[in-house]
């Protein structure tokens, strides 16, 4: 045994006799080039809630912090990270490994659509060839040097989701959700598979929660109260952060601009993840 770990986060730990890794960890060990200090998961109880919009600002967020960041598109069947940030050139690679794609500001993307010959070419892929796809994401990628990895996780709390949390290190989830969906099971069911994963959730944003007019600037909760408050003060989770039905943020999405879009309502779930980056 003569390597010692002396990381102080799981991720992006290489070293086999680790007294922290668990004897049936199913952990893969990322990239041997790959350098990531931090993984964040984003993830949804269902489909459709804007946990791809959440993922992009956040890491574009934390780059225009000066944060190195990334994105590991795991979303296999429905990737749509690569057009939010207008990326249309493939993924490449050589004998070493592959490349991830960059955006304009710098910020590392790898997803299924990168690989396709055509963006429109439908995934018809079985869970377990989805979930291989997703750590070989991890393991097979080259990801020079990361401060903050952000997972757009496959929605739900299915098959594809649970091989992801086992097979690669996340430091901590944050649960995107609207505020129909949160009188309903769907975000406890995420809360408790995080917590049976041993995976702390460390935040909560509620997207779509409400419309500001802009003549008068008063607001509407389009889609019903927020309970967000609530859910949060139920798991304990201390930060939150309530995103608005935005029509230009829709449109920076749609046609890869998300990158120069300025939004500042998850400031709440940005300042937490600064807290982590000695943690
Ligand atoms: N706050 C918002 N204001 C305006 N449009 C939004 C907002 N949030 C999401 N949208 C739009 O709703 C659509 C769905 O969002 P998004 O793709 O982020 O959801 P998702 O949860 O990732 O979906 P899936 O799980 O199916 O991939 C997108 O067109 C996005 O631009």
């Amino acid at each position: 045994m003569s390597e010692q770990c002396n990381s102080e986060s799981c991720s992006g730990c290489n070293v086999d006799s680790c007294s922290e890794r668990k004897p049936d960890s199913m952990l893969e060990k990322p990239h041997e080039l790959s350098k990531v200090k931090k993984v964040i998961g984003v993830v949804s109880g269902k489909g459709g809630v804007g946990k791809t919009l959440v993922t992009s600002l956040l890491a574009v967020s934390m780059r225009r912090l000066g944060y190195k960041t990334a994105i590991l598109d795991a979303d296999v069947t429905g990737p749509s990270i690569p057009k939010a940030f207008g990326i249309k050139e493939k993924a490449q690679g050589n004998e070493l490994g592959v490349f991830p794609a960059k955006s304009v500001t710098g910020i590392e993307i790898m997803s299924t659509n990168l690989l396709l010959e055509n963006e429109t070419d439908p995934v018809i892929w079985r869970g377990p060839v989805i979930a291989g796809t997703v750590k070989q994401f991890w393991t097979d990628v080259i990801w020079s040097d990361v401060d903050y990895m952000f997972v757009d996780m496959p929605p739900g709390t299915g098959d594809v989701p649970l091989t992801v949390f086992q097979s690669i290190p996340v430091d901590g989830i944050v649960i995107v959700t609207s505020p129909q969906e949160l009188v309903s099971m769907i975000v406890e069911k995420a809360v408790n598979m995080a917590k049976m994963m041993n995976v702390p959730v460390l935040g909560l944003v509620e997207n779509l929660s409400y419309f500001e007019c802009p003549d008068c600037g008063k607001k509407f909760s389009v889609f019903g109260e927020s309970h967000v408050d609530e859910v949060a003060k139920k798991h304990q989770i201390e930060t939150v952060s309530k995103m608005p039905i935005n029509p230009s943020l829709a449109a920076a999405t749609d046609n890869g601009s998300v990158e120069y879009f300025d939004d500042n309502s998850l400031n709440n779930i940005i300042t937490m993840l600064k807290g982590m980056e000695d943690k």
